[in-house]
């Protein structure tokens, strides 16, 4: 690096191979690597260096990401550095976005109307069933809507090829044909026809993009054939491509994500500056290690390697729990744990909880709603799939684009006009006949020039023509003005829609419960609308450069581009943004997360079933997901799998084969003890400043717990060796017991388990009796135990200082001398092997010696205080379960079965002592425990069957009754009508 460089201060938070990535001369790079190893920072990077240091325009770049909020937060990120006005200019958003600006300014080259609508999801899959329903094709419309969408994505070429392995269903081609026409009739492109119809307009007009100096792909790991072409149409006059991506990260498969595409690049550029980066900055070295122990089991998959940058810090978690249901309720017992444990480092925000699929969200959900947790969905309801928007957009699309058939037919009877299904379908049958919009049949009927086919009361006629058909040729009108007048407003056009709906009174008649909240999301919409006319006033942004010869059509249409935008918008959802400026919890499918990162991360249903999951094609992909969700998390990992999954009443469920092989020696068995040593490694992770203990201590409320050990450790099954369960389905056979405490709901249906009464937020000191150690709570070290640490961390310093020594030879050619080659590093496994065992190792930093060292100490001493290891017994006696209370007079206290060598009996009841635990025995601590320090789950205390001496004496008239007390209730009950005696009882821990 030249001294100009090494200042520079793009430059400068880069490493070096970072840095030759961002400043490369060749016309194409590839930047392949794994997860937190920096590449869209490089990638975000080098779209500076290319502005600042070689004079490409910013308009003159096409920058394509793959989410919405990927494209926002790398917008932000130029912006910082850029300044807005430059990176405004910059072509960047997902390929959809970048897609439909192209061809909004010269579709019309390929004779595509401008006024194009984009037909989400919901459309698509309406129409094709519409289809499917009418010709009564037996097949399903969710499959022909995916068949339709791989075949676009696959592009023109394989469109045409038919498959030979498998013969093609005519009915699917049918359907295929048919809302192809459809679409066209409306007016409408489907996201795949975004891409396809580009495709086809820079084919045909290369003019288009003769200005592009650059093309960077953001995960290029998830492109699909289609955006391979597209990519390369982009940058057909410079041929200059930067591409950064994770081979291990591809999990798009079922959207035609082509991992081949990674071949093709090489084949097609074979003079791409190929530059791995291998350190990993995101994540503590045991999140790393155990991610790559997941990943490395594909032995297929293209090796790679990934260094930690970070100490060990706490191990990862994999948490057995009896149920979904307590699933839900340790996340949320492990997440304020963890967030008082660390004072005010962490906050809610920082917390993640990725799910296999959203449906899993429900118990998560709950738990969090009962504690009171804000919490924030990714990839879940999204706020313009609420009905009171839809209605409103539908609206909106029909005045922007009144042949848009689906939307008209959605509102024309909202609010109420008489018009019933029936009439609707037969309305849409008859346009689709005559190939016709429904609009014009509308129109028709109402004008009197059609009336044969359907049977439209002239009421409703009459209806029709005053509401429906008069507010959307009325508010045409005005939406026209829009851009011609700046008096009037996209807000105005909606206030007007509002009035002429009366949307406030159909709210309140069609919602009564909540229509207020309803109310309020439409307040929302209007300070989003609000947003969107500020902004454009920088209508500019989206404008492309203009190109000699080459006609562009303005998009001066604030409604059609508004609309666009929310047809695009799909994951980014307004109450995310509101959300995010509160600290709450994000709950996000693995999908949605793809890129993002957090300090703490849940990861639950890890069974097989769920991932992988249950209909997944590719087993490789599943595990590429898992290694996905891991590798998000900074500081503490927490994999968590039930005995009984949600699904299906609760099916018994196994451990993810991902996972099983190495669950007990790679994962702790519950959270880890936030001593010192490990709040220290996550704040030096996180770059953040650690509280004092005083200061941490100070916030903890009293009879806190601060160990993860208010559920057990190893879950009892309690049902029979089936899995026998009763005519319910899930409620096992045998007498009611009183639920002792909140530990294990295992045996009780989750709605239930949902509905307990009451539910303690910590333990007491006393329950913590066995495992309650000072080395257990935040910030204690013996002297002996700090002087070991600090000698264990000088001799690692000076290791360290030696290594740092052994500088490494730069090559010569485009090639860093000690990396492999792209096409090697696909291929072969890597000079630098994996860390051994599985990728566990590597060099220990001096932070971890000091951890290591300080927790050694730590142990010993926790091994010292520690109360014997007590056989794990079941609370009650196995067989007093199928013990039945006799309704008569079966009053007397059951006998407990003695075992001859339940010697230790009588430790068990130390619940009720005051005594300090007994001191442990000789008992060897092992290193493993040193840096986790697994706490055993408190023993259950006492438990008995007996119903109150009293009432049993009282019964047999054993006992007098005292003189004051007056007659026995029995007497008194004789005299007075039966009143059943209901008494609402926690569930009390004993
Ligand atoms: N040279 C560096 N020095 C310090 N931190 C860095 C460096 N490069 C990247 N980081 C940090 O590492 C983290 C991961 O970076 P980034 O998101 O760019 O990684 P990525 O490779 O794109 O990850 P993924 O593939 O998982 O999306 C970020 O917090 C980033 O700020």
């Amino acid at each position: 690096m030249t001294a100009a460089q090494a200042e520079n201060p793009i430059l400068k938070s880069l490493n070096a191979a970072q840095r030759r990535a961002v400043t490369s001369n060749a016309s194409t790079v590839a930047i392949l690597a794994g997860p937190g190893s920096g590449k869209t920072h490089t990638l975000t990077s080098r779209v500076v260096w290319l502005v600042q240091q070689t004079g490409c325009q910013p308009s003159d770049i096409v920058v394509a990401t793959f989410t919405v909020k990927a494209a926002r937060e790398m917008k932000e990120r130029i912006g910082k550095v850029l300044g807005p006005d430059c990176e405004r200019k910059i072509v960047l958003g997902t390929f959809h976005s970048i897609a439909r600006r192209y061809l909004s300014a010269y579709g019309k080259h390929i004779g595509l109307d401008s006024k194009f609508g984009i037909a989400d999801d919901g459309d698509s899959r309406a129409v094709i069933q519409r289809i499917c329903k009418r010709h009564d094709f037996n097949i399903d419309p969710g499959y022909a809507r995916s068949w339709i969408s791989k075949k676009k994505a696959k592009g023109p070429a394989a469109e045409a090829a038919p498959n030979k392995k498998q013969p093609e269903n005519p009915s699917l081609n049918e359907c295929y044909r048919e809302y192809q026409e459809h679409l066209e009739r409306s007016n409408l492109l489907d996201y795949d026809d975004l891409l396809v119809r580009c495709v086809e307009l820079l084919r045909e007009y290369p003019a288009c993009v003769s200005n592009i100096q650059a093309v960077l792909i953001d995960e290029y790991q998830d492109t699909n054939g289609i955006q391979y072409e597209l990519m390369k149409l982009f940058a057909q006059a410079r041929q200059r491509i930067t591409i950064v991506g994770d081979p291990d990260q591809s999990i798009y498969g079922w959207r035609s994500a082509e991992i081949r595409n990674l071949y093709r690049l090489l084949r097609d550029y074979p003079d791409t500056d190929e530059i791995s980066l291998e350190e990993n900055y995101r994540s503590s070295q045991s999140i790393l290690d155990v991610s790559l122990t997941v990943i490395q089991q594909d032995k297929k998959r293209y090796q790679k390697v990934l260094l930690p940058v970070h100490t060990k810090g706490a191990r990862p978690v994999l948490r057995k729990l009896k149920s979904s249901a307590a699933e839900g309720d340790w996340i949320v017992s492990e997440i304020k744990r963890a967030v008082m444990m660390f004072g005010d480092m962490l906050t809610y925000e920082d917390v993640a909880i990725l799910l296999r699929s959203a449906s899993l969200s429900r118990h998560i959900e709950a738990a969090l709603g009962k504690a009171g947790l804000a919490y924030r969905m990714i990839g879940g309801h999204k706020f313009y799939e609420r009905k009171e928007i839809k209605i409103l957009l539908d609206y909106l699309r029909a005045i922007y684009q009144p042949d848009n058939n689906d939307a008209i037919a959605r509102i024309i009877n909202v609010p109420r006009r008489g018009i019933g299904d029936t009439t609707i379908k037969r309305l849409i049958e008859e346009a689709e006949q005559l190939k016709i919009s429904l609009w014009s049949l509308l129109r028709k009927h109402c004008q009197g020039s059609r009336k044969a086919t359907t049977k439209i009361l002239p009421k409703m006629e009459a209806k029709l023509n005053t509401e429906l058909l008069r507010i959307i040729s009325n508010l045409q009108t005005q939406a026209q003005q829009i851009t011609e007048d700046s008096q009037h407003t996209l807000v105005d056009l909606i206030e007007k829609l509002l009035s002429q709906l009366d949307f406030k009174q159909y709210l309140e008649s069609e919602y009564p419960e909540d229509h207020e909240q309803r109310w309020q999301n439409v307040q929302e919409f209007l300070s989003l609308a609000n947003d969107f006319v500020r902004d454009a006033a920088n209508l500019e942004d989206e404008m492309l450069p203009e190109i000699d010869n080459v006609d562009q059509v303005k998009d001066d249409s604030i409604l059609g581009r508004f609309l666009a935008n929310v047809a695009l918008a799909s994951d980014a959802q307004k109450n995310d943004e509101g959300a995010e400026k509160k600290a709450v919890i994000t709950i996000s499918t693995i999908h949605a997360a793809k890129g993002l990162e957090w300090p703490i991360v849940f990861v639950p249903s890890v069974y097989a079933g769920s991932i992988p999951h249950s209909r997944a094609e590719d087993l490789d992909e599943e595990r590429r997901l898992l290694y996905v969700a891991m590798t998000r998390a900074q500081a503490l990992l927490y994999l968590s799998c039930p005995l009984y999954g949600s699904q299906g009443m609760g099916t018994k469920v196994e451990l993810s084969p991902f996972v099983s092989p190495f669950a007990s020696a790679a994962f702790a068995k519950q959270g880890a003890s936030f001593n010192r040593p490990i709040l220290e490694g996550v704040a030096k992770i996180l770059g953040r400043d650690l509280p004092s203990e005083k200061a941490i201590f100070a916030k903890l409320p009293t009879m806190f717990s601060p160990e993860d050990n208010l559920f057990p450790v190893d879950p009892i099954d309690t049902r029979d060796a089936e899995g026998q369960e009763d005519a319910e389905g899930y409620r096992p056979k045998g007498p009611k017991r009183q639920r002792l405490n909140n530990q294990g709901y295992g045996n009780d249906d989750e709605e239930a388990a949902e509905e307990r009464p009451w539910k303690k937020e910590y333990s007491t000191t006393m329950e913590q009796a066995s495992n309650f150690t000072m080395a257990s709570l935040p910030g204690f070290m013996s002297a002996g135990a700090h002087q070991n640490a600090l000698s264990a961390a000088a001799a690692a310093e000076a290791e360290k200082e030696a290594a740092a020594k052994k500088t490494v030879k730069m090559g010569t050619t485009r090639r860093k001398a000690d990396q492999s080659s792209l096409l090697g590093f696909v291929t072969t496994a890597s000079k630098k092997p994996a860390a051994p065992g599985g990728g566990f190792g590597g060099p220990d930093a001096s932070m971890a010696r000091y951890q290591l060292a300080a927790s050694r100490s730590a142990a010993r001493m926790a091994a010292e205080t520690k109360a014997p290891e007590l056989p794990k017994l079941p609370a009650v006696d196995p067989s007093l379960a199928k013990h039945k209370l006799a309704s008569g007079n079966a009053l007397n206290r059951p006998s407990v079965i003695k075992k001859e060598d339940d010697k230790s009996s009588k430790k068990r009841y130390h619940c009720f002592s005051s005594s300090p635990p007994r001191p442990a025995g000789a008992e060897d601590v092992k290193e493993e425990q040193a840096t986790t320090q697994e706490v055993p789950a408190p023993d259950r205390p006492a438990t008995s069957f007996h119903r109150t001496t009293f009432v049993s004496a009282a019964s047999r008239g054993g006992v007098r009754r005292p003189v004051g007390l007056g007659p026995p209730p029995g007497l008194d009950r004789l005299r007075k009508p039966f009143k059943p005696l209901t008494i609402t009882r926690p569930a009390k821990p004993q």
